[in-house]
Order: C-alpha cells, then sequence, then structure tokens
C-alpha cells in the first residue's frame, strides 16, 4: 500500500488535573490512507475526541500532548526530540502554530463537531459564513466566493440554495445545518475531514441521509475521513477501516467487515452485542456490563479485565497492546488481547476470574453501563 495519507504513533496526550493525571489518549497509532473512511469507535469517555484534537494539535490546557508522532502527507504535525540534556522537546521538523493555523486546519484537514451551532456563528447568515471562509481560503474575489458557495450548499443537498444562502443558522433544522458544516469542510477540498460524531445529535431517518450525503461526497472528492462514532450501526454504513478505543488505547484495528464477522477482542463483541444491528436481528440485546473506569487510575493488566467476560489472572497481570492475530492470508487485523496465541503468556493455563467475580465485586456494581452512553 502507498504512504499513508495520516500516520499517528503512540500518541499520548494527557490532562493535568487536580484529581490526577487522566492518560485520556495512551499511546495509539493508527493510519488513513487517500479517500479512506477510517473509525474510531468506543464508550463515551474513550479518548476519540482527545485523540482527533490532538491530530490538529487543539488540546487546551490542562491538556498536552506528551509523546508521539502525527504526520500528515510527510509533514509532520507533532514530533518529539531529545535536547542536549536528554528533554523532550518540539522536533525540528514540526510545523509551527501559525503553520498549523494557515496551511493545515481547515484547508488541509477539516473537523466537523456534532453540535453545529459551536461552529456557525448565529448573528450572520449562513451563506455569509460559508462565503467569507471561502474567500478567506481560497483566492477567490466575493462574487466568485459566493457563488461558490451557493454550488456548496446545493452540492450537500440544501433545497433552494439561493434563497436559503441569506437565512440565519437558527432558520436551519439540525440536519441541514449539519449539512452546512459538511459544506464548509468541503470548501477548501482538503485531503482530510475529521468528523466528531457529526450526526449523534440526529434522529435515526435524518442521520442515515447525512452518512449517505458523506458516502456520495467522499467518492466524489476522495476525501479521506476519521470518523468519531459510539455508534456501531454508523461505522457499518460508511467505514472502510475501523479502530475500536477502550479506556485511552485502540483495542482493536481491522477492516470494517472482519470486524463485525470476525471479532478479535472481547470489548469489541460486547460493543456489537449491547446494540442493534442492521445486518442481524437479535432476541435480546445485551448492555456492557459495568461502567468504563476512570483514565486517571486505569485498571492493571489489561484495562477491560474487569468487565470482561473472558477475563483470566493472566489478565490482570499482562498488558497487551495491539499485535496482528489476523490468519494466514486475510487482512491485516489487529487486537489487544492475550487469548491469541500471538500473545503466548498463558492464557490457556491462567485462571478464570468469571466466578470469583460474580460473586464478589461485580455484584457490588449497581450502574450498568449501556454501549451508548450518552
Ligand atoms: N479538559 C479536560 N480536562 C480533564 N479531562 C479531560 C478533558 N477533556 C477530556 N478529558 C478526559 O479525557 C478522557 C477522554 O475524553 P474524550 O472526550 O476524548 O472521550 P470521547 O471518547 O470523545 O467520549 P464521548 O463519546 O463522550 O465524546 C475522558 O476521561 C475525559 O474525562
Ligand atoms: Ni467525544
Amino acid at each position: 500500500m502507498s504512504e499513508p495519507l495520516l500516520s499517528v504513533e503512540n500518541l499520548k496526550t494527557q490532562f493535568f488535573t487536580e484529581e490526577g493525571t487522566v492518560r485520556a489518549v495512551d499511546g495509539v497509532s493508527f493510519d488513513v490512507h487517500e479517500g479512506e473512511i477510517v473509525g474510531l469507535v468506543g464508550e463515551s469517555g474513550a479518548g476519540k475526541s482527545v485523540a482527533t484534537s490532538s491530530i490538529l494539535r487543539l488540546v487546551d490546557s490542562p491538556g498536552e500532548i506528551v509523546d508521539g508522532e502525527i504526520t500528515f502527507k510527510g509533514r509532520t504535525l507533532f514530533g518529539l526530540e531529545e535536547d542536549a540534556s536528554g528533554e523532550p522537546r518540539p522536533s525540528d521538523g514540526m510545523l509551527s502554530e501559525e503553520e498549523m493555523r494557515r496551511e493545515i486546519r481547515g484547508t488541509e484537514i477539516a473537523i466537523i463537531f456534532q453540535d453545529p451551532m459551536e461552529s456557525l456563528n448565529p448573528v450572520f447568515t449562513v451563506g455569509g459564513q460559508l462565503r467569507e471562509f471561502i474567500e478567506l481560503n481560497r483566492d477567490l474575489d466575493e462574487a466568485a466566493a459566493k457563488e461558490e458557495a451557493i454550488d456548496m450548499l446545493r452540492e450537500v443537498g440544501i433545497p433552494d440554495p439561493e434563497a436559503r444562502y441569506d437565512e440565519y443558522p437558527h432558520q436551519f433544522s439540525g440536519g441541514m445545518r449539519q449539512r452546512v458544516l459538511i459544506a464548509m469542510a468541503l470548501a477548501c477540498q482538503p485531503d482530510l475531514i475529521i468528523a466528531d460524531e457529526p450526526t449523534t445529535a440526529l434522529d435515526v431517518t435524518v442521520e442515515g441521509q447525512i452518512l449517505e450525503l458523506v458516502s456520495d461526497l467522499q467518492e466524489k472528492y476522495d476525501t479521506a475521513f476519521v470518523w468519531v462514532t459510539h455508534d456501531m450501526s454508523v461505522v457499518a454504513e460508511i467505514c472502510d477501516r475501523v479502530n475500536v478505543m477502550y479506556l485511552g488505547e485502540i483495542i482493536e484495528q481491522a477492516p470494517v467487515d472482519e470486524l463485525f464477522y470476525d471479532t478479535k477482542h472481547p470489548y469489541t463483541r460486547a460493543l456489537l452485542d449491547s446494540m442493534p444491528r442492521p445486518d442481524e436481528t437479535v432476541e435480546e440485546l445485551e448492555p456492557i456490563r459495568g461502567v468504563m473506569p476512570e483514565a486517571i487510575n486505569p485498571p492493571s493488566g489489561c484495562r477491560f479485565h474487569p468487565r470482561c467476560p473472558e477475563a483470566r489472572e493472566v489478565c490482570t497481570e499482562f498488558h497487551p497492546e495491539p499485535r496482528d492475530v489476523s490468519d494466514p492470508g486475510e487482512p491485516s487485523h489487529a487486537a489487544a488481547c492475550v487469548m491469541h496465541d500471538a500473545f503466548d503468556v498463558g492464557y490457556d493455563g491462567s485462571r478464570p476470574l468469571e466466578e470469583e467475580a460474580s460473586g464478589g465485586f461485580r455484584a457490588g456494581l449497581t450502574q450498568i453501563g449501556g454501549g451508548s452512553d450518552e
């Protein structure tokens, strides 16, 4: 395969709070290739948003990227090297804040958030905002930018775009506002769009329409996407490859079909069993038991072990990083679970935690977290 468009390596982003260090993103690696839609999925608090805002270096204090390397089209968005005394400092090649603002954010990598009202200014017309954005970022005069803005509104399926151009954000429905944000994201023809749960607040029908629109646009413009969601049916609908996150880590990484039909991590299985799937009728949905622990003091060993039905003693001790667990000839499929032979740390001979747990502390858990806990 060709060089990835975006490469994230061992990314660590932490928040230094009074309660302690929140390891929000704790050693995450993934690639995005040209024109690919890559999912980032996991329960609330898994670190999805922090991971994506780290890509654009938009993490605010008390948060900080503390380790890792992020490259995009051969340029270093984040990188560290050692100074003379062995302390880490930004690498020579790392883009400056000014370069990030001028050359990357919005133009090369656009971002779409869940709440369009955060990105749209309520006191200016929708068309005016879009036009100004186009004017600023592409060498177009006002008239040409207006024409382009109307074209973009039409492109994202807004009916009667000439008239809607002069309306204000509050005159648009939630779905229509989200379409405006997609138009804005596409306006500079970026190579990558980061979408952070942009359809979560919408009802299912509107969500379906937006996902369809994105698929069409993706084909037409060959834009790559990082699509953040907690919803496996959204993943099934639009993603090519998927990264499943749990407590700051990626625990499974696979093409979408492999993830659904040859699931390799018990957490992914639990996520799949906890929500309705378009491709399967299940008698009963099974919520994931327990709640995701705090990212300040993650459990020892595998971070999922306190909630895992397959957990054995070794899981409390050995902390697995994702390893290739694909069968020969199959596409690359990584999982961070020691039940796979690739780990060879004595899972088969290890004592199951199950019985002890059901009578013990798990019985004490009163709150049962579902898959979508927002
Ligand atoms: N400003 C902050 N200060 C302290 N901790 C933070 C801050 N922002 C995020 N975190 C913590 O970082 C972790 C990851 O949060 P993040 O928002 O990335 O989760 P998420 O997977 O996007 O969840 P959601 O689905 O709810 O959006 C959480 O434990 C969260 O509490
Ligand atoms: Ni989030």
